[in-house]
């Protein structure tokens, strides 16, 4: 058989991950080339045509759409937890699929993945309440709400007074909208997801970048979020220049408010070049230029004052994804080697996220800090307000495959503080982890 391209299991280096342009459609072509299923998509060891089912999809057609010729097992089981769409999926069997997956991740059975939905599903179905469920995801969309009604208010404030620091406040609620936002493009289609546009940013991409690839392949070769920024942003584990290790770490913080308008520049390219067409949710920003101009705003200072709520944003979007817990030397990283707890895909997820003391627990915190950050990797399409109430499951599931003691802990024994210095320490590590289980005391 043939050897494995690097020693965490994946079979091949993926094609375009260095292409300089990095986009959602570049992420995309890559793994179909690799897995090259054509037509049809791959779940587990067997090929299925899903083209007819596509519209009928109950998440929404784009995932579909978007991964027609790849291997979408991991997206498959993450994002349902009804064993139901098994029976589904068995209606479109084609063929069996010749050869190994790709990727190296596993779902056995009886495994600790599958077994932790399964009790996840029964805890959810049976001892749970539609009143507990429906209020859990009241209290979200109740923070969101307030937080779009802050955003506008401070919108209109800035074009009356034409005061940056109004302006840079609306940039700061419009941070947390989006990030707050990030709940909901991982479930079905609905217009919540939207809010992740006002920004300069796609939620149709970063269903790709993020759902499907940080997700699917958290701080593996595959995963879009750690080649975004390579060569000079670079958390893998391999041999680094001294300007990569110790001078672009000082750096990268400073420049993060460039960060909105870099993917609005890389989204007018792909559309330029016909990857992608343009949808009514990227106009999304512009219409707010639009308000600020046309409540009376003078046009190039209403240009300003958008550039300051727009660069405000990014900086602080960007620095609260890039401390949001992947990043520390005890976490996994391309480079590594094996997996530290094995190959099960769950298994894989806590090797590589890492929960925050200091942020779970509090609502407005979880919600735009990407908090109860492990249990929302291992179930994504799940509200954040529901990741509580299957903490117990998720804990007695990890003592139960005799886990080290600290990942079913609660609290996490890291800080965000302990995740923003992981950031720098990750930056400079060139060297594989030695058998490390958590936190180094
Ligand atoms: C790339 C792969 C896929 C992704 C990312 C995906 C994503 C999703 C999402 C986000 C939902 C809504 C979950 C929610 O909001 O609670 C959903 C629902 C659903 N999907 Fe998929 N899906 C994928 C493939 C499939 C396939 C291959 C089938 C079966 C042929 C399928 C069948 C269903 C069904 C039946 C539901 C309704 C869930 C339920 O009854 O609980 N999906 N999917």
């Amino acid at each position: 058989m043939e050897e494995p391209y690097s020693k965490d299991g994946f079979r091949k280096y993926p094609t375009l991950r260095d292409h300089p342009l990095k986009t959602a459609a570049q992420w995309l072509a890559g793994r179909t080339a690799d897995d090259g299923y054509g037509h049809l998509w791959r779940v587990g060891d067997k090929l299925y045509d899903l083209s007819d089912f596509i519209k009928i999809h109950p998440g929404g057609r784009q995932w579909l759409e978007v991964t027609r010729g790849m291997d979408i097992t991991e997206a498959f089981e993450y994002s349902h937890l009804n064993p139901h769409v098994r029976t589904v999926l068995a209606k479109y069997y084609v063929q069996p699929a010749v050869g190994s997956r790709n990727s190296p991740y596993t779902f056995e059975a009886d495994g600790f993945y599958m077994t932790l939905k399964e009790r996840v599903h029964q805890h959810l179905s049976t001892k749970v309440s539609r009143e507990e469920k429906e209020a859990a995801h009241k209290r979200i969309t109740t923070v969101q709400d307030r937080l779009l009604f802050t955003f506008f208010t401070l919108l209109v404030a800035t074009a009356w007074t034409q005061s940056y620091m109004v302006a840079m406040s609306a940039g700061i609620v419009l941070m947390l909208i989006i990030n707050c936002s990030h709940n909901f493009y991982h479930k079905k289609d609905n217009w919540r997801m939207f809010c992740w546009d006002l920004g300069l940013l796609s939620s149709y991409e970063w269903r790709i970048t993020h759902a499907l690839s940080h997700h699917g392949y958290t701080n593996t070769l595959w995963d879009f979020e750690l080649s975004d920024f390579e060569p000079y942003v670079d958390f893998r584990v391999h041999s680094k220049s001294l300007t990569q290790r110790y001078v672009i770490p000082l750096v990268i913080f400073t420049v993060s408010y460039l960060f909105f308008f870099v993917e609005a520049f890389k989204r007018i390219v792909t559309i330029a070049i016909g990857q992608q067409r343009v949808r009514p949710e990227n106009l999304l920003p512009l219409v707010q230029l639009f308000l600020i101009w046309w409540l009376g705003c003078p046009f190039v200072q209403a240009v300003k004052l958008w550039l300051v709520v727009h660069g405000t944003s990014s900086y602080l979007f960007a620095i609260v994804g890039i401390i949001a817990a992947h990043h520390h030397p005890d976490m996994y990283h391309a480079g590594d080697g094996a997996f530290q707890y094995g190959n099960d895909w769950g298994l894989g997820q806590l090797d590589a996220v890492r929960d925050r003391k200091d942020v779970d627990g509090i609502l407005l915190a979880e919600l735009t800090m990407y908090g109860n950050h492990v249990l929302h990797h291992l179930f994504p399409t799940l509200d954040h307000g529901v990741l509580d109430i299957i903490r117990p499951v998720f804990q007695q599931t990890c003592l139960d495959f005799k886990l080290p003691a600290e990942l079913a802990q609660l609290p996490s024994r890291y800080t965000q503080w302990d995740l923003s210095l992981g950031v720098f320490q990750q930056l400079a590590r060139t060297q594989p982890r030695l058998s490390v289980h958590s936190k180094s005391d």
